[in-house]
């Protein structure tokens, strides 16, 4: 007994462990495929480097992953297995629709959603999934929801009329979020979840979107994290939480009951309007892929990619409208040369779309860095070849605040897209739903929002805005959304726009 106690001393473990991180820090510096890739070295040796950044200092790494850029050139080594490039002339390589594409399983489980299409690592399943919601997200079927999209304008309209007669300061912010996500969950559940009805336009779902960040983040190095949240009682989190995390919750179940509701009535006459769980339910997928666990991980994902993304540019695009008269001008003016708000009409029209581009621009949905992986090929980057099965990633915070294609970047210029010479150039470089296989799927609903929310408010309101600067709309944080310094809040007066 004696000699086996002594075996597994204290002292023996230290040192096998010791000897193992070791070896495995040699490996990875020496012997590594990405060895002769250049950037840090304790990142290359551990991923101990990004949790750092990522949870003691919140959400940072993306920051710091830009100044490393800046030290060691257009691609580097960001952890022991990923690459990182920073390069506009990269995406049409990475973001394709030929050719098989993983995503970086490491980090879209972090979530503990892997029923969600977009967070499918797998090539194959991810595209079996995507196959039935294609049709339902395309523009005709947009094109046929404008009608719900103008009733959510106008709600919004009429509730901003209100604090014209009040002389009230309001939230403008989160009623922008309250419009994109009322249309949202109209689009995709037939429902709406009358967040323009809340008195605070249910401002408190801002900070609910920055916290799934945070767990997120944390989930990423921690792997038990995702699956003990998700495994918690939902109404004991109700009963004991704290308040943003009871009214996500809350919110939570309602989404599932009505996901649940809606399963249960599948093929029944009476049904909801066009849904998106039906769709799912009616097409050629393996009825593996259609129970309801499965099917709730991809509307809670949806629905959640499907506001705070739209809101922020146009919080950001809105908050400039207003701060810069010539640029509010010069619309205003392309706006009077339509007579009718349609969204066919408002479409065609090229100032609109370049305020939107900018807006775009300045508020990239995303936070987090977005990986692909081609499991069976090289990749070429210049003179650099990445191994077959390397997670390769961009992040758009980064290619957006570029200074060599977009001078003065923090500036709100929708002139940059319009220069007959350097605007179509700049929209070769510019991606902002991604494109190829797992670009975003939601862009026609988006735009369709955009177009109607930014010609409709414009139309009728004038904007002050005493407490903002522009400086709250920087991105501040990786919260896989984008974190602002401003956190979506915009307060606002508003009277009359003047004629
Ligand atoms: C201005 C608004 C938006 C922007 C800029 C945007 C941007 C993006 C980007 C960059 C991606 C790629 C993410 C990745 O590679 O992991 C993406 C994916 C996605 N987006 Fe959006 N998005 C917007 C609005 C929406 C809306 C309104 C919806 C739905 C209601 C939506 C649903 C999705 C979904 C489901 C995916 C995953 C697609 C897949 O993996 O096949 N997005 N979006």
């Amino acid at each position: 007994m004696e000699p086996m106690l002594d075996l597994i001393s204290w002292q023996r473990l230290g040192i096998t462990i010791a000897v193992y991180f070791t070896t495995l820090a040699f490996y990875r510096l020496f012997l590594h495929p990405l060895s002769r890739f250049p950037g840090p070295r304790l990142a290359a040796a551990s991923r101990w480097y990004e949790a750092y950044y990522d949870v003691v200092k919140d959400g940072q790494y993306v920051f710091k992953i830009a100044e490393l850029h800046k030290r060691y050139g257009p691609i580097i080594r960001i952890s022991p297995h990923e690459l990182h490039v920073n390069d506009a002339a990269f995406l049409d390589q990475l973001y394709r629709q030929d050719g098989i594409w993983d995503k970086h399983a490491w980090s879209v489980d972090a979530f503990a959603t892997c029923g969600a299409t977009m967070l499918t690592p797998q090539h194959e399943l991810h595209k079996a999934r995507r196959q039935p919601l294609n049709p339902f997200f395309s523009k005709a079927r947009v094109a046929s929801r404008v009608d719900m999209i103008a009733g959510h304008l106008e709600k919004l309209c009429g509730r901003i009329s209100a604090f014209v007669e009040s002389g009230e300061q309001f939230n403008l912010g989160a009623a922008i979020t309250a419009f994109t996500r009322d249309v949202a969950f109209d689009f995709i559940l037939g429902k709406s979840y009358r967040s323009l009805d809340a008195e605070d336009f249910d401002e408190v779902m801002l900070s609910a979107t920055r916290g799934s960040g945070q767990v997120w983040r944390l989930g990423k190095h921690l792997r038990f994290v995702g699956p003990m949240l998700k495994a918690m009682p939902v109404d004991w989190v109700i009963k004991y939480g704290e308040h943003v995390t009871k009214i996500f919750f809350r919110f939570l179940k309602v989404n599932m009951e009505d996901t649940e509701r809606l399963v249960a009535s599948r093929g029944s006459p009476e049904t909801a309007p066009s849904n998106m769980v039906h769709e799912i339910m009616e097409s050629k997928l393996p009825e593996l892929e259609k129970t309801t666990t499965r099917i709730f991980d991809d509307v809670a994902v949806i629905t959640g990619a499907g506001f705070e993304t739209t809101a922020g540019a146009l919080r950001v695009a809105l908050f400039h409208l207003f701060d810069k008269p010539d640029i509010l001008q010069r619309l205003r003016a392309e706006l009077a040369t339509i007579d009718t708000r349609d969204l066919k009409a408002t479409e065609q029209l090229p100032y609109l779309k370049v305020v939107l581009l900018e807006g775009l621009r300045m508020s990239p949905a995303l936070g987090a860095r977005l990986s692909r992986i081609a499991p069976d090929r090289e990749l070429l980057y210049g003179k650099w070849r990445i191994p077959a099965g390397t997670p390769v990633s961009m992040s758009l915070i980064l290619l957006h605040a570029d200074e060599a294609i977009y001078p003065e970047p923090l500036n709100f210029n929708p002139g940059r897209w319009m220069d007959s010479s350097g605007g179509p150039r700049l929209e070769k470089r510019f991606a902002p739903f991604l494109k190829g296989t797992r670009g975003c799927l939601g862009m026609h609903l988006a735009w369709a929002e955009m177009n109607v929310l930014m010609a409709g408010l414009v139309d009728r309101f004038d904007f002050q805005f005493r407490d903002a600067r522009a400086e709250d709309f920087e991105s501040d944080s990786d919260q896989f959304a984008l974190g602002t310094r401003g956190k979506g809040v915009l307060n606002a007066t508003v009277c009359r726009k003047s004629r």
